[in-house]
């Protein structure tokens, strides 16, 4: 059952998505960085989706919190999902835009205007599109 429907992105929907992100962020395996991240992803039939990063002793295996989201988004529910917004938050009180692997990621399950909310150093959020996040993007043909 949608919790809420996809038009409405109000921002009370938007502090919901970052505080679940936040508290994805508490599952967090990062022994390595100590630097523990949180997605949540809006999905358009209103469904949220959290993830966080988990790290490896070969470090370049390190899931990004973004990625694990995704992927368990579309392990629960399959390969058509659609990214209405994202919300990513840390728990060192830094700024965490998605990193470009993440945007790669993002972009194959979103729309031009997916949303991302990410925190900046002061602890305010920023806010952009993924389209203004990964301009002239790689694409093949579907
Ligand atoms: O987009 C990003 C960038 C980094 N990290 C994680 C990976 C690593 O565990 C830690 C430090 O890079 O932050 C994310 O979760 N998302
Ligand atoms: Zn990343």
């Amino acid at each position: 059952m949608p919790s809420n429907p996809a038009s409405e992105l109000t921002p009370s929907l938007v502090a919901q998505l970052q505080h679940k992100a936040a508290a994805a962020a508490q599952k967090a395996y990062a022994p390595y960085s100590h630097f523990r991240v949180g997605a949540a992803l809006l999905l358009e039939d209103g469904t949220i989706v959290t993830g966080c990063n988990v790290e490896n002793a070969s470090y370049r295996l390190t899931t990004c919190a973004e990625q694990t989201a995704i992927t368990s988004a579309v392990a629960l529910h399959g390969p058509a999902i659609r990214i209405r917004a994202i919300a990513v938050a840390n728990l060192n009180n830094a700024a965490s835009q998605p990193c470009g692997a993440c945007r790669q990621t993002i972009l194959e399950f979103s729309t031009p205007d997916t949303l991302i909310f990410f925190p900046k150093p002061d602890g305010t959020f920023d806010q952009a599109t993924i389209a203004e996040l990964l301009p002239a993007a790689f694409l093949l043909n579907k």
